[in-house]
């Protein structure tokens, strides 16, 4: 279904004490909810992905794939702060009647939450058979399913951590300094600091991808070259890519949020909060992970009461979570036929 709104009229307070009036979600839904109310799939979202997951997860979520229309209700929301539907920095303001841009709160992975949760308590859905995301997708679905265990019944987390990395925030300030040394991003104009969007975006592909992914798809035959490489015209192309279809605010802020994320904080650490989550747990790695790498997945494993393990290989690192829906199809399946506690499932390949 096309892209729907839900608008939270009370005072929605923030982690940091900061309220927005007003809270719009941009949310889609893909089929029906059945009588028991028990196929209830929400999708929690990446870093500048968008609620249409149908669109961004081909080959894992629509028609004919593994997560389908016929057989499940699949929920996934825009997240607060991305620019797809929901209250960002470039929206109206009803204090001021004026965009925040950076007069916008900072808000954290809690928050994003929090606001997940208003939707579903709208939608009435008081259980979710299957909470999953990857990356800043998988902190949410973390998140979600130590505060609220008793709504969600399994949850897959895909290339993701308990707590955002020393290395995650660095390579997340090096991006913000990229955008502040574009002077424009003070502007605060809808096209503010989209230069130094752009280089941002060229640092943030370095940590998605890894050695191989270039070796592999950006080598060049020519030995006589000096200067114009592929390598190089890559980079310029994936920032502005993102430049042509999101703002440098929302990605400055939603970095933010992201080295925020400690499911730890304020609960006596990590290893206590991970032991609150109920739900019958996925835990996915990508072997060739230089961001999130499968390590902080293992770490999940050991700490989720009733968890599974499964390691996927992609020469596309990070980024191989949005790429290798046939291996997710497998893994899934299988986490699905099997009874499990502390279990490594080995990914079976098809042909
Ligand atoms: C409204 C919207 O568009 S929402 C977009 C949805 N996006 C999301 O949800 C975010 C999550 N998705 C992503 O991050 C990405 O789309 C991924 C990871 C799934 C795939 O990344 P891609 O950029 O498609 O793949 P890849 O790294 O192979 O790059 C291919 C692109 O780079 C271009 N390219 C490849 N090599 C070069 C080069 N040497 N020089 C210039 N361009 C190059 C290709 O022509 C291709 O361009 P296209 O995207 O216009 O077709
Ligand atoms: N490529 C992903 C970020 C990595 O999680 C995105 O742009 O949402």
């Amino acid at each position: 279904m096309s892209l729907q709104s839900f608008t939270y009229t009370g005072t929605f307070e923030l982690e940091s004490g900061s309220k927005i009036k007003e809270l719009q979600i941009g949310y889609n839904t893909y089929g029906t909810i059945n009588k028991n109310r028990d196929n209830v799939v929400w999708v929690c979202h990446a870093l500048t992905a968008n609620s249409d997951v149908f669109d961004w997860w081909k080959g894992f979520f629509g028609e004919n794939d593994h997560f389908n229309p016929e057989e499940h209700f699949v929920i996934c929301a825009n997240i607060l702060g991305s620019p797809y539907g929901t209250v960002n920095p470039l929206s109206i303001n009803s204090t001021t009647g004026q965009p925040y841009y950076l007069a916008f709160p900072d808000f954290t992975i809690r928050d994003i939450v929090k606001a997940h949760k208003l939707l579903a308590d709208h939608l009435e859905i008081t259980h979710i058979e299957i909470l999953l995301g990857g990356s800043l997708g998988g902190q949410q679905a973390l998140e979600w399913s130590i505060i609220e265990p008793q709504r969600i019944k399994n949850l897959i987390l895909i290339a993701t951590n308990a707590r955002h990395s020393p290395w995650g925030i660095a390579f997340n300030e090096s991006q913000r300094l990229a955008i502040t040394a574009d002077r424009t991003f003070y502007a605060n104009s809808p096209d503010g600091g989209s230069k130094g969007l752009k280089a941002a975006r060229s640092i943030a592909l370095l940590s998605y991808r890894g050695y191989k992914t270039y070796d592999i798809t950006q080598q060049e035959d020519d030995n006589a070259l000096t200067d114009n490489f592929k390598a190089s015209s890559y980079q310029s192309y994936q920032g502005q890519k993102l430049v042509n279809r999101y703002n440098a605010y929302s990605y400055w802020y939603l970095t933010k949020a992201m080295d925020s994320h400690n499911v730890g904080r304020g609960r006596g650490g990590v290893d206590k909060a991970l032991s609150l989550v109920k739900a019958r747990t996925l835990v996915i790695g990508i072997k060739s992970d230089v961001l999130f790498p499968v390590e902080e997945q293992q770490y999940l494993f050991r700490h989720i009461p009733k968890s599974a393990f499964a390691e996927l290989d992609s020469f596309y690192g990070h980024d191989g979570f949005l790429i290798e829906t046939q291996d997710l199809t497998n893994i899934i399946t299988s986490f699905f036929k099997t009874d499990v506690k502390g279990k490594i499932i080995e990914l079976q390949k098809t042909a």
